[in-house]
């Protein structure tokens, strides 16, 4: 997975964690105010022990909301109140609640499930539910069950709660392709805007960023890092004699030979029209050089062509290092002044010079 995926991973997973944490705080809160408010209607009706039951089912309730504002462990939360529930949900059916209107309340179980545990889990659980509840119904002698239905209601009450449970089923898993659709564009989106389009590097955007977020390695734990500030040399005279399209294809091909020439902790990115810049982490001015001098002999020696017609490519380069420069500023202003000093020697060069350094290939179309 990439930094980018993660994130938006990341970041879904933690609205989603929000948005669920209220959602069970909310429905707790709820089931008090029912549990309260109908167990006192109960009392007034002379069904105290139903009454009883109900208030008691209060305190499952609240040592679940705070045990889970101590741990802060959703799952448990969650597995919490659906074991609530669904003892609550039991003992409604068994006992007809009042009226013989228990079974109502399993209406509220679906959406509850589906949202919670998600299609295949919540579907497993309303099974074994659906199986509970056909065995109270079909077997009214066992113990504990003292409602009886008509044969009427029972074709009803499967019949609406099946058609419920579809509903609900075809919701979710409608949410859910949503949101799994969502995070693939956020990703997309945030591929793009770090990208640059032609050559698939990573653009300047991204790159200040990863260089900011680079110094601050280094300032919090010393890891030095280096930067390289690529030209492709008389670039200009690439497009005004092959075409623009050639001068594209050589960013292209360039782009594609620094992925294979760095390594994969480097980061190479398109700084601006042919301009480019690598970060070296953890990697010294004279590491830095070599590899900067590596890639420069590469290009030299590499055919780059378009349409069948061999483009004449090299490139000069400006290196520094952080541990002579104060900030990402400097440190870029120091490269550029490296690479003018580069194309001033004549092209085709990295600077500065230093004696580990070979001679570099004098350029024949900088003379
Ligand atoms: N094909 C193509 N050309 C580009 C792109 N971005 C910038 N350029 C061209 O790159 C050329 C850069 O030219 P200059 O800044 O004069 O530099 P140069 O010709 O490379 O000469 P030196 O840098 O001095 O070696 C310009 O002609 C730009 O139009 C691009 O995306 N595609």
């Amino acid at each position: 997975m990439t930094d980018t995926e993660t994130q938006s991973r990341s970041f879904l997973s933690a609205q989603e964690t929000i948005q669920m944490s209220r959602l069970l705080s909310g429905l707790s809160a709820m089931a008090v105010l029912f549990l309260t408010g109908i167990g006192a209607k109960a009392w007034y009706a002379d069904h105290t022990f139903h009454a009883w039951v109900l208030w008691l089912f209060n305190i499952p309730v609240i040592a679940n909301v705070l045990w889970y504002t101590w741990s802060r462990n959703q799952q448990v939360l969650v597995r919490g109140l659906l074991i609530t529930v669904g003892v609550l949900f039991t003992y409604l059916i068994a006992s007809g609640g009042e009226g013989n209107t228990g079974p109502l309340w399993f209406y509220v179980f679906p959406p509850l499930l589906f949202f919670l545990t998600g299609l295949k889990a919540g579907t497993a659980i309303l099974l074994f539910c659906y199986l509970l509840a056909v065995l109270v119904f079909q077997f009214p002698d066992l113990p504990g069950v003292t409602a009886s239905y008509t044969a009427d209601f029972k074709i009803r009450f499967f019949a609406t709660l099946t058609f419920v449970s579809i509903f609900c089923f075809v919701l979710e898993a409608g949410r859910l392709h949503a949101r799994n659709r969502l995070v693939e564009l956020a990703q997309l989106h945030e591929q793009a805007a770090r990208t640059d389009d032609l050559t698939q590097l990573a653009n300047r955007r991204d790159m200040q960023a990863r260089l900011n977020k680079e110094l601050s390695r280094y300032q919090r734990s010393g890891h030095h890092f280096s930067i390289v500030l690529i030209d492709l040399d008389l670039f200009k005279r690439i497009n005004d004699d092959f075409g623009h399209d050639a001068g594209d294809e050589v960013l292209r091909q360039f782009s594609a030979l620094v992925q294979e020439v760095i390594r994969q902790s480097d980061v190479a990115a398109r700084w601006g029209g042919e301009e480019f810049l690598l970060l070296l982490p953890d990697t010294t001015l004279l590491q830095a050089l070599s590899l900067a001098e590596r890639l420069r002999s590469e290009v030299a020696v590499t055919e780059f062509y378009h349409q069948g017609r061999q483009l004449p490519v090299t490139i000069s380069a400006g290196v520094c290092s952080i541990s002579s420069a104060g900030s990402v500023n400097e440190l870029l202003k120091q490269a550029d002044i490296q690479l003018y000093n580069a194309k001033e020697q004549g092209r085709n060069r990295i600077a500065p010079r230093v004696r580990t350094q070979t001679a570099a290939t004098p350029n024949p179309s900088s003379a």
